[in-house]
C-alpha cells in the first residue's frame, strides 16, 4: 500500500463512471482515471492504491487520443500541469460537448438500469446558447478559496489545495469581470462571486451576513440571500419550472390537494407550480433554511394557497404521518409533490413515508443521477413507477446532469 503512489502506467480507458471519472484496468484491478476520454489510451500516474478494489490515477499523457478530446477550456486545468495543480470543477473540459452529453446520458441511464431496471432512451438537453458559447460563460455564481498567501481560486480535483487562477470561463462575463484575481485576502477562507439577474455583481467574504437580492424569472421576480442557494445556469430558473410544469400530469393534479414542494428553498418550483394551476392552488414548501423560507414566503404571497414552512423535510413527513386528520391525510394521497433534493438524494426516510402517504405524482428534480436511480427503486417498492423523463446540460464541461422525473402510483 503506497507503494505504487506516483507510478506511471498505461491503461485503456473503456467508460465513464459516476462523478466523471473514466474506468481502466491494470492487471485486472479497476482504476478511476481523471482527464480520459473513454475509447482512450493513456499514460497515467497512481495517486492512490490503499483499496484492494480500485485504485485512482490522473492521466498525464495520452498515447491514442480519442475523437472527442479537445484542449482543455481552461488553461488552469490542463492535462499539461501536473495532476496536483490542476482546478477542479471542469472534469470534462477536455471533451466536446456534444459527447460530454452523451457521456452524461450514459451515466444516468446506467444508473437506472443499475439501481432501478428501468431501461431508458432519455436524451441530455443543451441549454439555450451553450452551443454557440462552447459551454462557456453559463456560471451566475462561483466559489473560490483563498490559499495561504491570500489569493483566491477553486480547489484542485479531490484535494483541499487550493489553485490561485487568472480566470474562470465556466462563470458569466459579469462574474468574471467582478471576481478579484489580484487582491489578497486575509482572515476568511472563501470569496463568492455572484452576478444576480437584477442590480450588479457582488462578492460574498468569507461568513460575512447575508444580503436580500432579487432574481428574475420570466415575468416574476424572486427575493433571496446573497449567502442562499440559486440555481447556477443562468437558463436554469426557467428551465427547471417550465421542465417541472410540463412534468405535472393535468389528470392528476388536483389544486386543492395538499401540494407540496419539498427541499423548496425560496420557492421557485412552488411558483412554477402555482403559475400554472392559478392562485387558488394549495400549495407548502417545506425547506430547512429559516432565512429561504421566509423569502418564500413572501415570493409566494400572490397565492392564498401557498404557505411555506420552515422543516427538514423527513421530519415534517414524519410528523404529517403520524399526526395528519383523517381529511388531510386524504389530500395527501390526492397531492402532487414536487421534490428537489440536494445532491445526496431524498434517501430511504423520505422515500419511504411519501410512498405510505401515497400522493397521486411525484415530481422528481435530481441533481445526482444515482441517487435518483436509488430512489426510483425506493418508489418502487412502494408501488410508484417511472413515467416522465428528461436530462438537461445545466453544468456544462463538469460531469454533472440535472433530471425531471414524474412518478406515479401504478
Ligand atoms: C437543490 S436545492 C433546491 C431549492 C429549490 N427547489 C430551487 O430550485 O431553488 C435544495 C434545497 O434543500 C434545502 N435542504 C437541504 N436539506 C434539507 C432537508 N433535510 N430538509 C429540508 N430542506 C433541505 C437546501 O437548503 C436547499 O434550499
Amino acid at each position: 500500500m503506497g507503494e505504487f503512489i506516483g507510478r506511471e502506467v498505461e491503461l485503456e480507458v473503456s467508460k465513464i463512471a459516476h462523478g466523471g471519472i473514466a474506468v481502466g484496468r491494470l492487471d485486472g484491478r479497476v482504476v478511476f482515471v481523471t482527464d480520459a476520454v473513454p475509447g482512450e489510451t493513456v499514460v497515467a500516474r497512481i495517486s492512490d492504491d490503499r483499496k484492494k478494489s480500485f485504485w485512482r490515477a490522473d492521466a498525464v499523457r495520452i498515447l491514442e487520443p480519442s475523437e472527442h478530446r479537445r484542449e482543455h477550456v481552461w488553461s488552469a486545468a490542463s492535462i499539461d500541469r501536473d495532476p496536483r495543480g490542476r482546478a477542479g470543477g471542469a472534469e470534462f473540459g477536455h471533451i466536446a460537448l456534444s459527447h460530454q452529453r452523451e457521456l452524461k446520458r450514459q451515466v444516468l441511464a446506467e444508473a437506472l438500469q443499475r439501481m432501478a431496471g428501468i431501461e431508458s432512451d432519455v436524451k441530455v438537453e443543451q441549454m439555450p446558447g451553450d452551443h454557440a458559447a462552447n459551454g462557456l460563460g453559463w456560471r451566475t455564481r462561483i466559489r473560490l478559496h483563498v490559499d495561504e498567501q491570500g489569493r483566491i481560486g477553486p480547489m484542485a480535483s479531490r484535494s483541499h489545495s487550493v489553485i490561485p487562477v487568472q480566470e474562470v470561463p465556466l462563470a458569466s462575463a459579469a462574474v468574471q469581470a467582478a471576481t478579484p484575481f489580484d487582491e489578497r485576502f486575509e482572515g476568511i477562507a472563501t470569496v463568492d462571486v455572484l452576478a444576480p439577474t437584477r442590480g450588479d455583481a457582488r462578492l460574498v467574504l468569507g461568513e460575512q451576513k447575508p444580503t436580500v437580492i432579487r432574481e428574475r424569472v420570466g415575468e416574476r421576480e424572486f427575493q433571496l440571500d446573497d449567502t442562499g442557494f440559486w440555481q447556477v445556469h443562468r437558463e436554469a430558473p426557467g428551465v427547471l419550472s417550465a421542465a417541472v410544469q410540463q412534468a405535472v400530469d393535468d389528470a392528476l393534479f388536483d389544486p386543492r390537494a395538499a401540494n407540496l414542494d419539498l427541499y423548496g428553498g425560496v420557492g421557485l418550483l412552488a411558483a412554477a407550480v402555482g403559475d400554472r394551476f392559478g392562485p387558488t392552488t394549495r400549495i407548502t414548501s417545506v425547506e430547512s433554511d429559516a432565512r429561504a423560507t421566509d423569502h418564500a414566503a413572501e415570493n409566494l404571497s400572490d397565492w392564498v394557497g401557498a404557505a411555506a414552512e420552515t422543516a427538514r423535510v423527513d421530519r415534517w413527513l414524519r410528523d404529517a404521518e403520524q399526526n395528519a386528520s383523517t381529511a388531510e391525510r386524504d389530500r395527501l394521497r390526492a397531492a402532487t409533490v414536487v421534490l428537489d433534493p440536494p445532491r445526496s438524494g431524498a434517501g430511504t426516510e423520505v422515500m419511504g413515508i411519501l410512498g405510505r402517504l401515497a400522493p397521486a405524482q411525484i415530481v422528481y428534480v435530481a441533481c445526482d443521477p444515482v441517487a435518483l436511480a436509488r430512489d426510483v427503486a425506493l418508489a418502487a417498492e412502494a408501488g410508484y413507477r417511472l413515467d416522465h423523463l428528461r436530462a438537461f446540460d445545466l453544468f456544462p464541461h463538469t460531469h454533472h446532469v440535472e433530471a425531471v422525473a414524474r412518478l406515479v402510483r401504478d
